[in-house]
């Protein structure tokens, strides 16, 4: 049955995705709730990006419904895009763009009004005013990947996107995003995120879906799911020095192979 609550920042229903034959995506559903971060997490291959593609509208589901902020994604595009905020896995902007410049254009595109000491302001929040003149290629990764938060989240979007949002980062910048993405959900907004860090996932989300071969095997807290499954034959005999993790959990769950 298809039902949609609208005090839901997130609601995907029954999300079914196909690329000719082969169906990637098998009746998911899941959704995210005000002041929550939600994590997607899956081998590679088990269809988390074709989940994320679906739910900006890039690509139409071949069945089931996902309404952002309550607007169908696929019925009332542009109300759902409004409410949303995207940071992509490889973002790059024009290397040879400054900040401010980045700032300006995607605040134009957004259509919103940012003056000069509102900008200030925003890059002093994400401690990037010494860079103010930098270009974009000239900053560190982690310092690219505060922008690209930043640009995605200009338009102060109810649900924000995440693919991978810390892949490659060292450990502080790794916090640092932490802690932006957290003050995200103490507006009362929501996040989505996929990561491949299950320490990333223990320590920022709330609670995590796992998705296997297309189909979301388990929905918890991630203190729940290693509650759930920290006798299980599979997890035990995976786990390392005795301690039950949620990497023990999701390896026990979707098994040792590696996926292509
Ligand atoms: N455009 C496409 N055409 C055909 N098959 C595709 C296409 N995009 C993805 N797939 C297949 O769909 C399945 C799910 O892919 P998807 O990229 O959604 O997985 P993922 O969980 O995001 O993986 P990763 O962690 O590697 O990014 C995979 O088997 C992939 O090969």
């Amino acid at each position: 049955m298809i039902t949609t609550d609208a005090s839901l920042i997130l609601d995907v229903n029954q999300i079914s995705v196909y690329y000719g034959q082969f169906q990637a995506v098998k009746e998911v559903s899941f959704n995210v709730r005000p002041g929550e971060i939600f994590g997607l997490l899956g081998p590679n291959g088990a269809g988390k990006t074709s989940t994320l593609s679906a739910i900006e509208g890039l690509l139409k589901p071949h069945a089931g419904t996902i309404t952002v902020a309550g607007y169908d994604v696929v019925k009332q595009p542009l109300e759902a895009k409004a409410n949303m905020g995207v940071q992509l896995q490889s973002t790059s902007y024009q290397p040879e763009l400054t900040i401010t410049d980045i700032l300006r254009l995607f605040a134009g595109i957004y259509g919103v009004k940012l003056t000069s000491a509102e900008i200030t302001k925003k890059l002093e929040d994400i401690q990037l005013l010494d860079a103010v003149g930098k270009k974009f290629g000239q900053l560190s990764g982690g310092q690219q990947q505060r922008v690209s938060l930043l640009i995605a989240t200009i338009h102060n979007p109810v649900l924000v996107l995440l693919d991978e949002p810390t892949t490659g980062l060292d450990p502080q910048s790794r916090r640092q995003l932490w802690e932006r993405i957290e003050g995200i959900r103490e507006q009362g907004h929501g996040v989505l995120l996929t990561t491949h860090s299950m320490e990333e996932a223990e320590a920022v989300c709330d609670r995590i879906a796992i998705i296997d071969h297309g189909r979301i095997i388990a929905i918890d807290t991630p203190e729940r799911l290693i509650d759930l499954h920290r006798e299980d034959p599979e997890v035990i005999s995976v786990s390392r020095k005795g301690k039950i993790t949620l990497e023990d959990v999701f390896i026990g769950l979707t098994g040792r192979a590696v996926r292509s």
